[in-house]
């Protein structure tokens, strides 16, 4: 799929294997979910418009790389995204953050926002949407569809765990945003929860049941 990366690296999968044993607490659940949104996020971020600035060296004045003014946006969908803000503000401090609070109906599994706040402009920047679980995709695609609505364009969107059912909806609703996904589950069950997943990702980096 174009735009779509499931990533494969070893320490990612690793992380990922500590985090769906029902045993990991939840100290080092909030770690691991910070850790490995360092570690996709390096990668998703690969393409951060660089600008050459002057630095003076011990040794003589150059002309050097940086990431060009403050160009990014981190958006977690709450609550459970809000676990990997940190993991990308380690690698961009300077980055905006927005929230969009969604939750999913336990019946029809509907998304409900009940808050929205984006940093403004946002039109030119980097838009990183995160949230560890893309379930049937409701939640990912209203996410989506609100950051458009608000002028949002350079859009990517980061999931630690996802089923086929979830990415195949958000690549269809918004086939020109990056998707990066940690790992590809199997399937959603009857309850629209990933197996074999995590579980409740929310209840678990925050410690409610
Ligand atoms: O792809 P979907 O079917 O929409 O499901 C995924 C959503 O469900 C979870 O949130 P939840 O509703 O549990 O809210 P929480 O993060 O506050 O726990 C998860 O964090 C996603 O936002
Ligand atoms: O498996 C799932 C599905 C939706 N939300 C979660 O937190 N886990
Ligand atoms: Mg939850």
């Amino acid at each position: 799929m174009d735009n779509v990366t499931v990533f494969t690296h070893p320490l990612i999968q690793h992380k990922i294997s500590i985090l769906r044993d029902k045993k990991t607490g939840t100290n080092e659940f909030r770690a691991l979910i910070e850790e490995i949104a360092m570690l996709m996020g390096f990668e998703a971020l690969r393409d951060l418009p660089l600008q050459d600035v002057e630095v003076e060296t011990p040794i003589e004045t150059c002309m050097t790389p940086m990431i060009a003014g403050k160009k990014m946006a981190v958006v977690p969908i709450l609550r459970a995204g809000l676990g990997m803000v940190n993991g990308i503000l380690a690698l961009v401090p300077s980055a905006k953050v927005g929230h969009i609070g969604l939750y999913r109906d336990e019946v029809t599994h509907e998304p409900h926002e009940y808050y929205c706040k984006l940093p403004s402009p946002i039109e030119q920047r980097t838009i990183v949407v995160t949230d560890p679980m893309l379930a049937t995709g409701g939640s990912a695609v209203a996410a989506v569809d609100f950051i458009k609505q608000y002028g949002g364009k350079n859009i990517k969107f980061m999931a630690i765990i996802a089923a086929p059912e979830g990415l195949k909806r958000l690549h269809e609703a918004h086939p020109d945003i990056q998707i990066y996904v940690g790992h590809l589950d199997r399937e959603l069950n009857e309850n629209a929860y990933i197996c074999p997943g995590l579980g409740d990702a929310g209840d678990r980096i925050f410690g409610t049941k």
